[in-house]
């Protein structure tokens, strides 16, 4: 696997460095692992039926919202989509599972081994808000301990309907050290950062050193959100 140019600078050997560089810890300088683009990250997409799950996904996939009657997903099903990170190509496969309790069993077994977890709930929806803790207890049971969760209250756009406060939605997370954020399918409004951030904690998990600070996902999503409100980055 090729390193990143900058990471190469930095990996050149004591001769090459500068002495000024190896007290000064300068970021572009310091030797980091090169991150392996041929890595695939399983993540899923969990949560009550009708939350807007393959809506999220057929949106982030095909930058479209497909309006009118709402088809149950049946069983599981997955896309996989590369989302570029620090210039680096970070794959995910992302799998969309059936909210319907009947599926339940089947949806477990792909808990297992996925690295990154998207628990959505309808901010239209107080069932599928107070299921969440449910939805957790059993990623906590299936998932993988160090699985990354974000939980998202989607159908953002629909603001005559709200029956739960964005607060409510920060409080849950918070309570489960979990980042939060709010999203829409149908207008796409942070769709791409949820993804994005997800991609970016894989791909600084994949490279950690041990010494180093880890990623702060929710800092980066705070500092992406303020970008997009005042430049319309998203
Ligand atoms: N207004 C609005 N409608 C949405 C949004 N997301 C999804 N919907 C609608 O909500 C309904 C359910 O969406 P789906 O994406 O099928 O829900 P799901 O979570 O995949 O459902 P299951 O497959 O049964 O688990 C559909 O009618 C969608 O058009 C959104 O962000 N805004």
């Amino acid at each position: 696997m090729e390193q990143q140019p900058s990471v190469q600078s930095g990996a050149s050997g004591p001769s090459a460095m500068d002495p000024a560089t190896e007290c000064g810890h300068s970021p572009g300088t310091v030797a980091a692992p090169a991150y392996d683009e041929d890595l695939l990250h399983k993540t899923i997409l969990v949560g009550d039926s009708g939350v807007g799950k393959t809506s999220l996904l057929v949106q982030f996939d095909q930058g479209k919202f497909i309006p009118g009657s709402f088809s149950a997903t049946v069983g599981i099903g997955f896309t996989n989509k590369v989302v570029t990170v620090d210039s680096v190509k970070v794959k995910l496969q992302i799998w969309d599972t059936a909210g319907q309790e009947r599926f339940r069993s089947v949806t477990h077994a792909y808990y297992r081994d996925a690295q990154a977890l998207l628990l959505l709930y309808d901010i239209t929806s107080k069932t599928s808000f107070d299921n969440i803790r449910a939805w957790l207890t059993e990623v906590h049971e299936y998932a993988l301990q160090d699985v990354v969760i974000m939980l998202l209250g989607n159908k953002s756009d629909m603001s005559s309907e709200r029956v739960i406060k964005q607060e409510e939605g920060e409080r849950l997370a918070k309570e489960y050290g979990v980042p939060f954020m709010e999203t829409s399918a149908k207008t796409g409004v942070n769709v791409e950062l949820a993804f994005l951030a997800i991609a970016k904690e894989l791909k600084q998990r994949a490279v950690q050193q041990p010494n180093e600070p880890k990623f702060q996902i929710h800092d980066f999503i705070e500092s992406q959100k303020k970008k997009s409100s005042c430049c319309g980055f998203m």
